[in-house]
C-alpha cells in the first residue's frame, strides 16, 4: 500500500481514524492514492481523486482491505482546489461528490500538521468545544475523558491527541496558533445543499514515544510541530445520492 506523507494537509476520506470493523486502512484511502491534476494557474492548483478509478487502488478491495470479490460499495468523487490569494491566504476548497443514487457513508478531514513551538506556543479558538481526550492523564489516568474546554489557551504538555466538537451554535471553526511573533488562523466550514455541516477541530502532538515509534517521523519532531485537523467527524454522515458536499479552509499568517 502506499504511505501517506507525515506534512502538508493529508485528506482524510472516507473516515477518519479506523472504521469499526477494522477493515478499511487508518484514516481512509484518499490519502494513500494518487490525485490527478485537473486544472493550474499561477496561483491555483486542482486535484481530482475518485473511489472507482483504476488508480485509487490502495486500501481498496484488491488491496486485501475489503473482502474479496467485493467491488466499491460508492462511487465518491474528491476535488480539492488550493489557491495562494493575493493576501497571502491559503484558500483550500474541497468538493466531496456521490456520484451514485444511492446513499455512502463518510467522514472527512483536513489533517494540517503546522510549525509550532511545543513549549512556548498556544491553541485558541476551542473554548466551549466539548472534547474527547483519548488520553490518559495524570498517574491513575486511564482511558479516555470527556470535558467542555474551558476559556484559557491550550498548551501542549505530553502527547495530546483530543477531538473537539463545536457547540450548537458554532457550526464552522476559527483556530488560532499563537507564537511571540505571529499568529496562524485556520477557519473551516462545511456544507451541502441543505445547509451548514457542523465542523469539529482535532488536535495531536504524537510527544516522545509515539515520535520514536514512527518510522517517518524524526524523534525529536514532536517539539516544533502540531495537527489542527477540521473536519466532518461528529458521528458518521450519509452523502444522499448525488449529494455534494464542500469543505473551505483558509490559513493566513499574521
Ligand atoms: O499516523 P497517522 O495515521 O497519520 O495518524 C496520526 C494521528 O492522526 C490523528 O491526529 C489521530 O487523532 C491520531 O490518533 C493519530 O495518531
Amino acid at each position: 500500500m502506499s504511505k501517506s506523507i507525515r506534512g502538508g494537509v493529508p485528506i482524510c476520506f472516507p473516515q477518519f481514524g479506523r472504521t469499526s470493523d477494522k477493515v478499511s486502512p487508518q484514516h481512509g484511502w484518499a490519502r494513500l492514492n494518487p490525485w490527478t491534476v485537473a486544472s493550474e494557474t499561477p496561483t491555483s492548483v486542482t486535484l481530482t481523486i475518485s473511489s472507482v478509478s483504476p488508480s485509487c487502488t490502495s486500501g481498496r478491495p484488491d488491496d486485501g482491505h475489503w473482502p474479496a470479490n467485493s467491488t466499491c460499495p460508492f462511487a465518491v468523487t474528491l476535488s480539492l482546489t488550493v489557491t495562494l490569494t493575493s493576501t497571502g491566504s491559503l484558500d483550500y476548497s474541497l468538493k466531496i461528490t456521490n456520484d451514485l443514487d444511492t446513499t455512502a457513508p463518510y467522514q472527512c478531514l483536513l489533517h494540517n500538521y503546522f510549525q509550532f513551538d511545543f513549549s512556548k506556543d498556544q491553541i485558541e479558538g476551542l473554548e466551549n468545544y466539548s472534547c474527547i481526550d483519548t488520553q490518559p492523564r495524570g498517574s491513575e489516568g486511564t482511558g479516555m475523558s470527556y470535558f467542555t474546554q474551558g476559556p484559557d489557551p491550550i498548551t501542549l504538555d505530553g502527547e495530546v491527541d483530543r477531538i473537539f466538537h463545536p457547540p450548537q451554535d458554532k457550526p464552522s471553526v476559527l483556530v488560532k496558533l499563537k507564537s511571540s511573533s505571529k499568529t496562524c488562523t485556520i477557519s473551516c466550514s462545511a456544507k451541502s445543499g441543505s445547509g451548514s455541516i457542523p465542523v469539529s477541530a482535532v488536535v495531536w502532538n504524537p510527544y516522545i514515544s509515539k515520535a520514536k515509534g514512527m518510522g517517518d517521523f524524526d524523534d525529536e519532531g514532536y517539539k516544533n510541530m502540531v495537527c489542527i485537523e477540521p473536519g466532518i467527524i461528529d458521528g458518521q454522515r450519509v452523502l444522499l445520492g448525488k449529494e455534494e458536499v464542500v469543505i473551505e479552509q483558509v490559513i493566513e499568517i499574521e
